[in-house]
């Protein structure tokens, strides 16, 4: 029998600031570019993997622009932009419904603590649903081959989750299994629902967690794919600072 590869490396980095996140809109699948800061977030990134030793065999996206260019700043800081990338919708932000392109201390104000927490942070609980035809998926060609039932109007984390899922056991888990080292540049809440299964998170610990912009955070692998120790951000402190900055938003 021959024996089994080692698992390669995930690296999941949520994209560099955004114009939303900078003006703290609701995004959701809204199509923002990033801000300068987050240009420059991309890039530090990939400084950070490179003097991590950490060097992306295959990398994974969104089809968000948030993602993509951030992707493509860190390969290209690591002279790496020739590697494959496939890019999903499946790794897309969580739909955030009818709170798409609302500012959030309007929301917060409007819907009082407890219910803007719940809507943000929550396994379960998605906000309302976006009135039909005003927000993506609707007349956007990227979706045009989504079939209906996987067009969303809102999604919990739990939704995200389910249609995260079959992408992980399809594309992330198979790259992993081959030893690769794997890039995955998503989105807050697309990541949280990751780490959440990864970490097998319950729900309270659902609710703490809050991804950083722009700073990697690596997993190591046991044979059969389960984190073999807690996943590693490459800056801890600065991720520590970020991630209660978002969380306070
Ligand atoms: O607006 C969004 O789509 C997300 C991420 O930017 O925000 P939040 O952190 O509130 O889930």
């Amino acid at each position: 029998m021959t024996p089994r590869q080692p698992p390669g490396v995930l690296v999941l980095l949520r994209h560099g600031q955004s114009t939303a996140n900078a003006g703290g809109v609701f995004t959701g699948w809204i199509d923002v570019p990033l801000t300068p800061d987050g240009r420059a977030e991309a890039l530090a990134a990939g400084r950070l993997l490179g003097a991590a030793g950490l060097l992306p065999d295959v990398a994974h996206t969104s089809v968000l622009r948030r993602s993509i260019v951030s992707a493509d700043l860190v390969l290209s800081a690591l002279g790496r932009d020739w590697i494959p990338v496939r890019r999903t919708w499946r790794l897309n932000e969580r739909h955030y419904g009818a709170l798409t392109g609302r500012r959030k201390a309007e929301v917060r104000a409007e819907a009082g603590e407890e219910r803007y927490a719940l809507w943000r942070r929550s396994l379960d609980v998605a906000p309302p649903p976006a009135v039909p035809g005003t927000a993506p998926p609707a007349g956007d060609p990227r979706y045009a081959g989504l079939p209906p039932d996987a067009r969303p109007a809102t999604e919990s984390l739990a939704d995200v989750q389910a249609r995260l899922l079959p992408y992980w056991a399809d594309h992330l888990a198979p790259d992993l299994a081959r030893g690769r080292t794997v890039l995955v540049v998503a989105h807050g809440n697309s990541l949280r629902a990751l780490v959440a299964h990864l970490d097998a998170l319950p729900p309270e610990q659902v609710a703490a967690l809050n991804i950083p912009t722009g700073i990697p955070l690596r997993y190591r692998f046991t044979p059969d794919l389960r984190p073999a120790e807690p996943a590693q951000y490459l800056d801890p402190e600065a991720a520590t600072r970020a991630a209660e900055a978002v969380a306070h938003q």
